[in-house]
């Protein structure tokens, strides 16, 4: 019988791994990419859409739910698998990230964070424990604890005294729900910056606190690619290699597989479905634009390699047209596309660890998306 956070290693490529995680809602097929669904939805697809596409576990957050509709009202309806009718694995951010990425307004102590809500300007307070108790009512597979996120170009005495913050911010969650304490696992978060030193320092503090996971925060905070890939070279492989390592916010198709060979299990990003809005797309061909004129008259699919319901069914002239006349269908199949895009890839990423050709499908990528 496996339990809520067991972690099995099938198979290994250099550094990248291919395995399987346990949750309370199903086991989840790793490397993974997971589709952000902020206030409880993905927005503009169906959890049809999801299952279709085989998404295996989709991201809620804490800080939205928290202020709209309310983590308490949301407990009442039965927690978020219920109320979202998703019945496959969540994860929930903690909150702190969106509260130092989005509020300009808000005060940093020992005890938590305060700050206002964007919606009518009320003042809240997010301590640790508050945190984890929000993620209890939402009822997530996978909890994080509160961190701070320290922002590109902090400098190194800050950057400490932070990350000694963050750890015994991530004592106090864990002691707040502790191991096995319910169906629910939570994971640490690696802090320090682009500092080597203090990124071991955080995850040598954090590994002594009994999480089922890890994961790498403080990146995609505006640092070049080669900044990222440094740091992330330097401490994925030193995270415990019986745990799932998370890399939170990443990235682009290449940042997933540069990730995945640093020995990364789990990604999210919003730029999938955020591009979309603006008619970036991804296909196996590179980066296209959907409202460039060229496409005004081509009757061929977006990605001709791509099997999902967009490509299947409407031509690049027709998705151009949408997206001109604003249609809020252009929304919809672009995310579509660009979602199964990202999980295609992932599951091409499984197979090629399991065949030993990891490097192989990385450098087809790699040519294809050198332009950038
Ligand atoms: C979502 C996200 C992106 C990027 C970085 C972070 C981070 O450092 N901490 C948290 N909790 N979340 C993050
Ligand atoms: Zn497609």
């Amino acid at each position: 019988m496996s339990t809520p956070g067991d972690f099995k290693i099938h198979a290994t490529d250099g550094e990248a791994r291919r395995a399987t995680l346990t949750t309370a809602h199903g086991d989840i097929q790793t490397p993974i990419f997971m589709p952000v669904g902020t206030q409880g939805t993905v927005k503009s697809l169906t959890p049809l859409d999801l299952e279709e596409m085989d998404a295996q576990i989709i991201l809620g957050n804490t800080y939205h739910l928290y202020l709209r509709p309310g983590d308490d009202l949301v407990a009442r309806r039965g927690g978020l698998h219920k109320f979202a009718n998703w019945k496959r694995p969540i994860l929930t951010d903690s909150g702190g990230f969106q509260v130092f990425s989005l509020q300009e307004i808000r005060k940093l102590s020992e005890e938590g964070v305060e700050f206002r809500s964007y919606i009518d300007g009320s003042k809240h307070f997010f301590s640790p424990e508050k945190a984890i108790d929000i993620q209890k009512n939402l009822g997530s597979d996978i909890m994080m604890v509160l961190d701070e996120c320290v922002g590109y170009g902090a400098d190194k005495d800050y950057t400490n005294k932070s990350l000694e913050m963050t750890t015994r911010w991530a004592k106090r969650c864990r002691d707040h729900y502790p191991k096995g304490s319910g169906g629910q696992i939570m994971f640490g978060i690696v802090q320090g910056g682009f500092y080597k030193d203090l990124r071991e320092k955080s995850l040598e503090q954090l590994r002594e606190i009994d999480f089922e996971g890890f994961a790498i925060g403080g990146l995609s905070v505006g640092e070049s690619t080669k900044e990222m890939y440094d740091i992330l070279h330097h401490i994925a492989p030193k995270m415990p290699s019986d745990k799932p390592r998370y890399l939170m916010g990443v990235g682009t198709p290449l940042d997933l597989l540069e990730g995945v060979s640093a020995g990364v299990d789990m990604f999210d990003c919003v730029l999938p479905s955020r591009n979309a809005r603006n008619g970036t797309l991804f296909t196996s061909q590179g980066k296209i634009n959907i409202k460039r004129a060229e496409f005004a008259e081509d009757d061929s699919p977006l990605d001709p390699e791509c099997g999902c319901y967009t490509c299947r069914n409407f031509t690049k002239a027709y998705l151009r047209h949408l997206y001109m006349a604003k249609e809020l269908l252009s929304y919809r199949l672009n995310t579509y596309h660009n979602l199964y895009f990202y999980l295609d890839l992932m599951k091409q990423i499984r197979a090629a660890i399991e065949n030993g050709t990891f490097a192989e499908l990385k450098a087809k990528y790699e040519a294809a998306y050198a332009k950038g």
